[in-house]
């Protein structure tokens, strides 16, 4: 009865399919996506020797209701074997550090990083956690992360843990970043418990409820009957019809009941027709970062710590983010033969022009050489790396910057207003995280059918 065009063939819009057709209600699913491949940012090389190397995102935590919820639809599609877990006793889930001084510094956790002063950090954790609980709460609607954690926890922790954390998830300055929208978990701990330690211990609101798992493994069938997937087709412009919407690709026209963009959102701003101009001003204020993503092997173990990896604050160096210890985490995808060491450097970000210029004139061997540099003088390797990949992925973390609830509320508002069959998912508003995004897409199929997929 419903024809539905999924505008985006991202983890999003994939998602969206997925979850659509489970419901007979929905006839067809027609997924249009403008590049040559499916995936979006998800992007590996697997060289012939079986080594892979990860372009964009690696990993997903499985925590909590939307992690909960990626592994239940891995599972339904048959793909639950292909899961490379990294349990909590993995030295890659112990071990994260940030370089700061010079120096890697392992990051405080278990019971003793609470009670011990761990440099470099000059206090105790728990000195922080105890005080917070006597911080009053704040009045605002929004804030600064930087400025929420230095509040409640001190300037310390927001100047490195925190402005660390932020830019190894948004590539981002939580200076400009949104507590409300980017840690809402922490947001949410404040405004009904008063403190974020109380919010920990006691929970802080609900959390998206998941319903039963359907048992059927006919689930992938269901599926490719009904989604047509169709690559190499931009979208150039959607206008609102009698009933649903027309479609405009390069090469012909089609019409659908309901839209679900998943797209980001200033993409979906550019294919708006004028009668949409409010709605697509809201859209296109939704600023995204670029980030250049370097993979590099060497020769031989070369690492002076394991773990994760290591997270760089703004203040010790603005275009470097962090280095991955890809090895550490998934030696499978080592080379078979010969032992070698895979890392990741990932530059830019918010700081990306300031440090690199225009990312339409740097060159992949500046990056290289900035990359190769990072890994020489903060993990002290002198080799020069035996492989190399440079992946500049071009506005590819939004950024939810102070006010963004309101502007995405905004957005939803002006869509019922005038009764546009349209559904906003994917990065750009409800959480960057490949389980954020996954989630986004469900939601929009369960409003739109009205019952749990
Ligand atoms: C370097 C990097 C590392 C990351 N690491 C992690 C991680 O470890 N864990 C984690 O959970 N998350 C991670 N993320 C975040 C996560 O990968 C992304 O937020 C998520 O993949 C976004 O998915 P999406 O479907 O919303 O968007 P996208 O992947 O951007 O998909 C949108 C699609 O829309 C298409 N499109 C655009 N315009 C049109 C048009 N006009 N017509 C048709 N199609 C169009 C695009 O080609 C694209 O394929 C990382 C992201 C990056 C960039
Ligand atoms: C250095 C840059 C980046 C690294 N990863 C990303 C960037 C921008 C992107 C990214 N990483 C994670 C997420 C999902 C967040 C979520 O809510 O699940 C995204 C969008 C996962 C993540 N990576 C790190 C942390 C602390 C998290 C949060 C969740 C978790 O605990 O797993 C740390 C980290 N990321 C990078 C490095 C070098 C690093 C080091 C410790 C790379």
């Amino acid at each position: 009865m419903t024809t539905v065009a999924v505008l985006g063939g991202g983890i999003g819009g994939l998602a969206a399919s997925y979850y659509l057709c489970k419901s007979p209600q929905v006839t067809k699913v027609i997924v249009l996506e403008s590049s040559s491949r499916f995936g979006g940012w998800l992007s590996s090389t697997r060289r012939s020797d079986g080594a892979v190397f990860e372009h964009g995102p690696r990993g997903i935590r499985p925590a909590g209701a939307v992690g909960r919820n990626t592994l239940n639809m891995v599972d339904d599609l048959g793909l639950g074997g292909e899961i490379l877990p990294v349990d909590y006793s993995h030295v890659a889930s112990k071990n994260r550090y940030v370089y700061v001084n010079k120096q890697l510094h392992r990051m405080p956790s278990g019971i003793s990083g609470l009670l011990c002063t761990v440099p470099p950090f000059s206090r105790p954790l728990l000195l922080s956690v105890a005080k917070e609980i006597l911080v009053r709460k704040g009045k605002e609607d929004d804030e600064s992360i930087h400025s929420f954690v230095s509040r409640r926890l001190g300037k310390e922790l927001a100047d490195i843990a925190v402005d660390s954390l932020c830019r190894g998830v948004f590539a981002g300055d939580c200076r400009k970043l949104s507590v409300r929208s980017c840690f809402p978990v922490l947001f949410n701990a404040e405004q009904r418990r008063g403190s974020l330690t109380l919010g920990m211990l006691l929970g802080s609101g609900p959390t998206p409820a998941l319903p039963p798992r359907p048992s059927g493994s006919e689930i992938p069938d269901r599926v490719s009957g009904r989604v047509q997937l169709h690559r190499d087709a931009g979208v150039q412009h959607i206008t609102p019809a009698a009933s649903g919407w027309k479609i405009e690709l390069d090469d012909g026209v089609i019409s659908a009941d309901h839209i679900i963009s998943a797209m980001p959102a200033k993409a979906l701003s550019s294919i708006l027709p004028p009668s949409c101009q409010s709605l697509s001003q809201l859209l296109q204020d939704i600023s995204m970062v670029t980030v250049a993503v370097v993979n590099l092997e060497y020769e031989g173990s070369i690492l002076p710590v394991t773990g994760f990896g290591h997270l760089i604050p703004s203040s010790e160096n603005l275009g470097v983010l962090g280095v991955v210890y890809d090895s550490v985490p998934f030696p499978q995808h080592n080379r078979p033969e010969g032992h070698t060491t895979r890392l990741t450097v990932m530059m830019g970000g918010a700081w990306f022009q300031e440090v690199f210029g225009s990312p339409e004139t740097v060159t992949d061997e500046c990056l290289l050489a900035r990359a190769t540099e990072a890994v020489r003088s903060q993990l002290g390797v002198t080799s020069a790396p035996c492989w190399s990949w440079v992946a500049l992925q071009k506005d590819c973390i939004p950024q939810y910057y102070m006010g963004h609830f309101r502007k995405v509320a905004s957005m939803r508002h002006l869509i019922k207003e005038n009764n546009l069959s349209l559904s906003l998912i994917g990065c750009s508003y409800d959480g960057v995280s490949v389980n954020d995004v996954i989630f986004s897409g469900r939601t929009a199929a369960e409003e739109l059918i009205g019952a749990a997929v």
